[in-house]
């Protein structure tokens, strides 16, 4: 079965931008975790505009006491800044149960590629193996028809392949070679011994096809298009909550 992590990187974001408590990514958290999501993510960004430091340390304390699992992703090779201790240092103080490398540069507008691993391998290996030993399961983001091997290599227990690109080309009506290139790239991923997770895009759109193709998805991380789903959902009751109060 393919588990569930809700991403609230934009409940943090919408919260950020009035400064206040709303939403509360702590309430949003346990209401995706009542309705049934298997686990919650947060990419914080050194930045902070979405999830901050704190949102880390309550989400996973909330995890834990909810025995689900707790997704932190983020660069490892990010420096610390002001309200940022840095990727690795992070996890050391919030333990997550997962911690997935993404290698977005500062200031990144989302995730937009995952490693280059014949580049990277060699620097990848001290930030897995520091991860590792927190009790991390260590995922790296990777494109469809990434060097998966080497990602195996460099001590990882999973790939996240990352479905921008799949997403796009469902949305032109024109997937069927996206899916073959993730299906290709998460089979050679367990071949390599590694386990596949996927993530960036995904939306009650594109989700059933994206499955479908590529079996064996162990999680899905998804925030963008469900907090989107979510609010188009919620206007219309919201609205006549209103009216009735008029
Ligand atoms: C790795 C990945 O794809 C997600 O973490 C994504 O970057 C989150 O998106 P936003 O940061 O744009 O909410
Ligand atoms: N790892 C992907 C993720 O957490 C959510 O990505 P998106 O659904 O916000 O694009």
């Amino acid at each position: 079965m393919t588990r569930l992590s809700v991403n609230l990187n934009k409940i943090a974001l919408l919260r950020n931008a009035r400064g206040g408590r709303d939403p509360d990514v702590l309430q949003a958290a346990r209401a995706c975790l009542d309705a049934g999501a298997h686990g919650i993510t947060v990419h914080p960004r050194p930045d902070a505009r979405h999830a901050r430091a704190d949102d880390v340390l309550a989400l996973a304390t909330l995890c834990r006491e909810r025995g689900v699992e707790f997704n932190l992703e983020g660069n490892p090779f990010a420096p610390a800044r002001p309200g940022y201790p840095g990727f690795v240092a992070l996890c050391r103080q919030a333990r997550p149960d997962q911690a997935t490398l993404v290698p977005d540069a500062d200031g990144q507008l989302t995730s937009d590629h995952g490693f280059d691993f014949a580049r990277d391998a060699a620097v990848l290996r001290q930030p897995v193996a520091a991860l590792r030993a927190l009790g991390c399961r260590v995922s790296l983001f990777a494109d469809a028809g990434a060097d998966v091997a080497q990602a195996a290599a460099v001590g990882a227990d999973r790939i996240e392949l990352y479905t921008g690109p799949f997403a796009e080309a469902h949305a032109r009506g024109d997937a069927s070679e996206a899916l073959e290139r993730c299906a290709a790239t998460a089979r050679l991923a367990r071949e390599a011994g590694l386990g596949v997770n996927a993530g960036h895009d995904l939306s009650q759109q594109n989700l059933a096809a994206f499955l479908a193709a590529v079996p064996g998805v162990l999680e899905v991380s998804i925030g963008h298009a469900l907090v989107v789903e979510a609010l188009y959902g919620g206007l219309v009751p919201t609205v006549r909550r209103y009216l009735e109060l008029l």
